[in-house]
């Protein structure tokens, strides 16, 4: 079975998009969904995106990251979809109902509202979530905060200087997150975040949709910035939205980069 595909990224954070909303597409597994990731025997991407029908919502947006495990939540992915799509929409995602506004250059995505109990993260035992007493190395006391998808959040005197390619995995593969983190690090300089993310069954990405509205979030409850924010990643700018008690408004570009097909038989 031939299957069309378009390949999208957000800010370097990069997608293939499988649209099975009108074409029923066989079932999608983890090892399918990771060998058309793989850069080397695959088509390549951070993230496998699979659109379906929804009851709930204008239609449902599955997430698999290159390792192959389907997770809740995508922000570049979702600004990615929006420009596709190319109209408002309400989505269904295992990480909650968001909403897309296409813009001219990308979209505002409403990602819905953070989560701060440690269950909700989720942790493996209780503690603070706004200052966690926990550290690896130099980096100690962050923040952990569920934004549809699970995010822990260190802030430190500058980013560059983190070896985020060694503590990133040991971080989240540690006992207490038992559904694994994505590991933000931070810096803030002039009233703006840089930040760095190692992600979750990615590793490390050009930007983190997410992570971006996960540390900015945190630094809005710290007092350390104001809303909006500007997150600046290695792969260019986001602007997030948000204050207590509301939902996270993230803004930023999307980019289609090419269509193509392949050869189902190929990767199941
Ligand atoms: N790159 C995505 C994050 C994917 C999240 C995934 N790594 C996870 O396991 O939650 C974003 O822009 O939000």
């Amino acid at each position: 079975m031939r299957v069309p595909f378009i390949k999208m990224h957000g800010l370097g954070n990069d997608f293939i998009i499988l649209d099975a909303r009108e074409a029923q597409l066989p079932d999608l597994s983890e090892q399918t969904a990771a060998a058309l990731a793989n850069r080397r025997t695959g088509i390549g991407c951070d993230q496998l995106i699979l659109l379906e029908t929804s009851d709930a919502a204008d239609f449902r947006m599955r997430i698999f990251n290159s390792d192959g495990s389907e997770v809740e939540a995508c922000g570049n992915a979702s600004r990615a979809v929006a420009l596709m799509h190319g109209e408002r929409a309400c989505v269904e995602t295992d990480g909650g109902i968001i909403t897309l506004s296409p813009t001219n250059s990308g979209a505002r995505v409403d990602m819905g509202e953070p989560a701060f109990e440690w269950d909700a993260i989720p942790l493996d035992y209780a503690m603070d979530t706004a200052a966690m007493p926990v550290s690896w190395e130099m980096l100690a006391n962050p923040s952990a905060v569920n934004v549809g998808n699970p995010h822990v959040v260190f802030f430190v005197p500058d980013c560059e200087a983190v070896p985020l390619d060694r503590l990133g995995p040991e971080i989240e593969h540690d006992p207490l997150f038992p559904e694994r983190i994505n590991v933000n690090v931070a810096d803030v300089r002039d009233g703006a975040i840089n930040l760095r993310v190692w992600e979750r069954g990615a590793g490390l990405t050009r930007a983190c949709g997410t992570g971006a509205c996960a540390t900015a979030v945190a630094a809005l409850k710290r007092g350390l910035v104001t809303s909006p924010v500007t997150v600046n990643l290695p792969g260019g700018a986001l602007t997030i939205e948000w204050s207590e008690g509301s939902t996270i408004v993230m803004e930023g570009p999307a980019t289609e980069a090419f269509r193509g097909s392949f050869e189902w038989a190929d990767y199941a």
